[in-house]
């Protein structure tokens, strides 16, 4: 899996995890992929993320990317921890460098026109729209990939289950990532192969 199309076609939905106990990592990465989910975002933004990615790594079928990276530092240290791929809220040149250098599958966010630019200098083609709702919605994306008509997304950011069919209906649309699947106090895992079953039917 060393590209990022191909991870974001894995599922309809990357969930995007914020999990405070790495006890928790393997139970929730076994939940997720026999509801059909593979692809993993794991936010850095617990001081577990990076021992919940070397669990998560061991869980067969699992695809463990980490979420919430913002500069090479903590590329590297998800990279060291066993991250297949990267994602980032935002797109600076700096780290956009790195991730490309690195050979990592990268997906960065992108907001505005000028993210998407910047992105297509460096030579990538498939963003992240964050923070999708905030940042205008749909009208908002349809509007971006008329002009950037080559660039794929993740629309993440405010999106739901009842909400991700109109974005997977956009073409330029691969997937959307979101947190709904995964509660951040989670008690019953079968409730979450339950979410990802959900979300692994929606059509793309
Ligand atoms: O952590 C990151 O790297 C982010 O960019 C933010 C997350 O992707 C969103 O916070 C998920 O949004 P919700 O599904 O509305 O909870």
């Amino acid at each position: 899996m060393n590209d990022i199309a191909s991870i974001m076609t894995l599922a309809p939905v990357i969930p995007v995890l914020v999990i405070d106990d790495a006890a928790q990592a393997r139970p929730i990465a076994e939940a997720l992929v026999a509801g059909g989910i593979r692809a993993l975002e794991v936010t850095l933004r617990t001081p577990a993320a990076l021992d919940v990615i070397r669990e998560m790594a061991k869980v067969e079928g699992a695809v463990v990317g980490a979420g919430t990276v913002t500069n090479e530092t903590q590329l590297q240290s998800a990279i060291d921890a066993g991250a297949t791929f990267i994602v980032s809220p935002g797109l600076t040149e700096k780290l956009g460098r790195a991730a490309i250098e690195s050979g990592v599958p990268f997906l960065p966010g992108t907001a505005n026109a000028a993210d998407i630019m910047l992105g297509l200098d460096l030579g990538l083609s498939h963003f992240k729209f964050f923070p999708a709702e905030a940042a205008g919605g749909i009208p908002a994306l349809k509007a971006l990939a008329a002009p950037f008509y080559q660039a794929r997304f993740c629309p993440t950011g405010g999106v739901s289950l009842a909400t991700a069919p109109t974005w997977l209906a956009i073409p330029e649309v691969l997937c959307v990532g979101g947190s709904w699947i995964v509660p951040r106090k989670i008690e019953d895992y079968a409730a979450v192969t339950a979410a990802a079953k959900a979300a692994s039917q929606l059509a793309v």
